[in-house]
């Protein structure tokens, strides 16, 4: 499967270098052929009813108009709503146009009744979005969600942005589709932020282009070939040392259950042992879970340990020394919570992070990214891509921005955006588990990026599973999550060891 995303640009630099040696329109003509073979997939035998087309006033609405043309020669009601801009049209959409006009597509001037139709095709405006959506645009995009039908989405659904997900607003809008097809190559913003929400099940139509005229793409969607390597059954002949020691700093008063939860997750994800290291005295032991061992941060030997730094750490002295010394240590480390709180507001500690010899793993939240970062949470939320890559450098870290549609990304720029997991997760206690699961699979050798890719992957498949099991996802809990995170990664490692014994 091909798990490329293209930027805006690098799909205008293909799209661009693809026309040199094609005739004129013949990508617009290929991506309305490629929409309404979706279309016709989406209605099935469903032909009672009639399909309305949205046409905007750029190229987006010039596919939509080709697919017009090909679903009335396939026989299908077909109704178009055709909103010419006032700005120059395209010669590739003039024509577009000419062809849905004499085809036997219906031309309307208003939208009528919009509930009964069997599809709606969005094709007001793709990667050519200039500014929010306003006027009679914004009229149509609001009255698309009072629809009971299948939306779906040309390119990208308008109102959203293809690099970053984020609607383009103040208080914009943007159409919420059922299913988008794509064009060329994938695209970030359908896959992260808002995006999940407004694009719906993307399938990407490539138009036949030649693999030579992409540049290369420098983010892809996760998958577990991404961390296969990292898959390998056990031997027989193992012992607990060699899946690692993993201690969760954390635990401030009240906050115990933070870093039980993180040490839970490290348990079941396979770290040889784990060690609740609290800031201030705990219970002594986990009745649940006797396997974990307590200990209190002020005489714990950090020496040789993986360590989960932050898990309900609190900002007190005995925190900024705990951290100070796991940030120094020579083992792998992952900061989270309370220690990236802790890390924004100390450059010192900032400057000690980068000068790290072992992996460093972080794994914020858009708020606690905003503040290592110096700006919003809004701000982060508007660019998660860039926010991930500009903290990754700064930090020299591999980094996961949570939130739907995690992004991974490290020092030299690469991403992974993850596609697993549902609301579920949003719930205290599952960034915890998550901290744990990514500390474990460090512990257990894995090198910090697949840990990321790895870690995120299955605590968003984990959290499927329990949503297909019925358990969510609304009243999910994180202590749920280890147990099925467990059941993900042996069964990803049982799949690889199926494979390579064929
Ligand atoms: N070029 C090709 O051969 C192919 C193009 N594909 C499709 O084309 C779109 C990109 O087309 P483009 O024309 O660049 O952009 P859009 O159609 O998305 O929108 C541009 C027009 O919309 C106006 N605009 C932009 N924002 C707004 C807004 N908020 N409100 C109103 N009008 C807006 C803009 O006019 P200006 O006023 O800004 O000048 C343009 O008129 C791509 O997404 C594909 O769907 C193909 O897929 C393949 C071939
Ligand atoms: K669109």
């Amino acid at each position: 499967m091909d798990n490329r995303l293209y930027s805006v640009a690098q799909i205008r630099a293909t799209e661009a270098a693809a026309a040199e040696s094609l005739e004129p329109g013949a990508l617009m003509r290929r991506a309305g052929r490629a929409g309404a073979d979706a279309a016709l997939e989406l209605l099935g035998g469903a032909r009672e009813r009639p399909v309305l087309v949205l046409a905007g006033p750029g190229n987006n609405g010039g596919d939509a108009l080709e697919l017009a043309a090909n679903l009335g020669e396939a026989g299908v009601d077909v109704v178009v709503l055709h909103l010419a801009g006032s700005g120059k049209v395209s010669t590739e959409a003039a024509q577009a146009l000419a062809r849905a006009r004499a085809s036997r597509a219906n031309f309307a001037d208003v939208a009528p009744d919009v509930r009964d139709w069997a599809l709606v095709v969005d094709g007001l405006f793709g990667i050519g979005l200039q500014r929010p959506l306003e006027g009679r645009y914004r009229d149509l995009v609001s009255a698309i969600d009072g629809v009971r039908c299948p939306v779906l989405a040309l390119d990208v659904p308008s109102g959203l942005d293809a690099d970053s997900g984020a609607v383009v607003g103040p208080n914009g809008v943007a159409v919420h589709a059922t299913h988008t097809i794509t064009f060329i190559g994938d695209k970030p913003g359908l896959h992260t932020a808002e995006g999940r929400d407004h694009a719906g099940q993307v399938q990407v139509a490539g138009l036949e282009l030649d693999e030579a005229l992409f540049e290369p793409a420098q983010a892809c969607i996760g998958s577990p070939a991404l961390f296969a390597a990292s898959l390998a059954p056990r031997r027989q002949n193992s012992h607990k040392g060699q899946f690692g020691d993993l201690a969760v700093v954390g635990g401030a008063r009240g906050m115990t259950g933070a870093a039980v939860l993180a040490a839970r997750g490290a348990l079941y994800a396979g770290a040889g042992r784990v060690f609740a290291v609290t800031i201030d005295p705990a219970p002594a032991f986990d009745p649940v879970h006797p396997e974990l061992m307590f200990r209190l941060a002020h005489d714990f030997d950090f020496a040789g340990r993986v360590l989960v730094l932050g898990p309900g750490m609190g900002d007190a002295m005995e925190a900024m020394r705990a951290l100070g010394h796991g940030i120094d240590s020579a083992a792998p480390i992952v900061l989270d919570a309370d220690a990236l709180n802790l890390v924004a507001a100390s450059t010192e500690l900032q400057a000690r992070l980068t000068r790290r010899q072992s992996a460093t793993l972080v794994t914020p939240h858009p708020l606690e990214a905003a503040r290592l970062l110096g700006s919003s949470a809004a701000e982060v939320q508007a660019d998660r891509l860039g926010a991930a890559r500009r903290l990754a450098k700064r930090l020299q870290a591999v980094v996961v921005l949570k939130g739907a549609g995690s992004v991974i990304a490290r020092p030299d720029g690469e991403i992974v955006i993850n596609p697993t997991g549902n609301p579920g997760l949003a719930t205290g206690g599952s960034g915890d588990v998550l901290a744990g699961v990514c500390g474990a699979l460090l512990a257990q050798g894995w090198p910090a990026w697949e840990a990321a890719i790895g870690a995120v992957w299955m605590h968003g498949a984990a959290a499927d599973r329990l949503v297909d099991e019925g358990i969510g996802p609304v009243g999910m809990t994180a202590g749920e999550l280890p147990a099925a995170v467990r059941a993900v990664l042996n069964g990803l490692i049982r799949e690889r060891g199926q494979t390579r014994a064929r």
